[in-house]
């Protein structure tokens, strides 16, 4: 359980970045946080992570302070990131080196590391890749090398920091397929995007508007109060689809149903 108790954040003195926010996100849950560019997505996820500690206010992951130092190994351990550019992750020069170093470094056992780099490589559909340079791999392939390596660590939960917008639209539809079945295995999924065909998957949005959390619900209800166009975010294809046809804008029982349908598809 990762907790925001009224957290109040700033970089500048004066310069107010996250306000007044809190949320509680459960063990197991997929959430969604867009927002348009600015309004302080990546700062939450410092946040989450003890990266960054709150100004005023406290954040908790199962009841451990981030602001505590001698527990933020700990909170490491257990929440994974996936960046935007995963070049930036890479530190050796075969896929299986990549997705075994974190485990060799925390001394896992080495039938317990062939069992982890199995699951993992299983998880991301890269079994053929192995051997391969994860530089010479396309940008969808090297983003599913570094989920793997995330996912061997066992996090609890892991957060997908823009982690789909370099990609073309077969890489994000792999990498959020993907996501969606660490969730069904139980994994917790935080991802920050803005692109809103992706929300759909989750089963929570957290919405966030010059730093303050604007709305907090799923998506169909996401899509029936809020004004997306107000936030700087574009409406899921089908959405934008159904209006085109009908020519409206207003909510009608038809278009939730498209949504409804998407998101149950996926
Ligand atoms: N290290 C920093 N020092 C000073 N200001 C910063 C720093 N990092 C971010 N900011 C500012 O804090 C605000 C929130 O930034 P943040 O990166 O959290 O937003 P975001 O929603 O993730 O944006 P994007 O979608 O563009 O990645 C922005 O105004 C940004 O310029």
């Amino acid at each position: 359980m990762l907790t925001f108790d009224h957290v109040h954040f700033y970089y500048k003195k004066g310069q107010s970045v996250i306000e007044n926010m809190s949320f509680t996100i459960e063990t197991g849950e997929s959430v969604a946080i867009v927002g348009a560019n600015g309004c302080g997505k990546s700062t939450i996820a410092k946040l989450m992570d003890g990266l960054l500690l709150p100004k005023e206010g406290r954040v908790t992951f199962k009841n451990i302070d981030t602001s505590r130092p001698t527990d933020l190994d700990k909170i490491h351990e257990q929440i994974g990131f996936v960046f935007q550019n995963p070049e930036d992750q890479f530190i050796t020069t075969t896929v299986m080196d990549e997705v075994v170093f974190g485990l060799e470094n925390i001394r896992v056992p080495r039938e317990e590391i062939l069992n982890r780099l199995n699951y993992a490589i299983q998880a991301v559909q890269m079994e053929d890749y192995l051997d391969s340079m994860p530089h010479q791999l396309s940008g969808g392939q090297k983003q599913r090398v570094a989920i793997a390596a995330i996912v061997a660590m066992r996090p609890e939960i892991i957060i997908f920091d823009e982690a789909t917008s370099m990609l073309d639209p077969q890489g994000r539809e792999q990498v959020r397929s993907i996501m969606n079945e660490l969730h069904r295995q139980g994994m917790t999924i935080i991802h920050i995007t803005h692109h809103m065909q992706e929300v759909l998957s989750a089963e929570r949005i957290l919405l966030i508007h010059e730093g303050r959390l604007e709305f907090d619900g799923n998506p169909l209800t996401f899509f029936e109060t809020a004004t997306v166009a107000d936030y700087q975010l574009e409406l899921p294809f089908a959405v934008r689809l159904y209006q085109m046809f009908h020519h409206s804008t207003p909510l009608t029982a038809d278009w939730k149903e498209m949504v409804r349908l998407q998101w149950s598809i996926n």
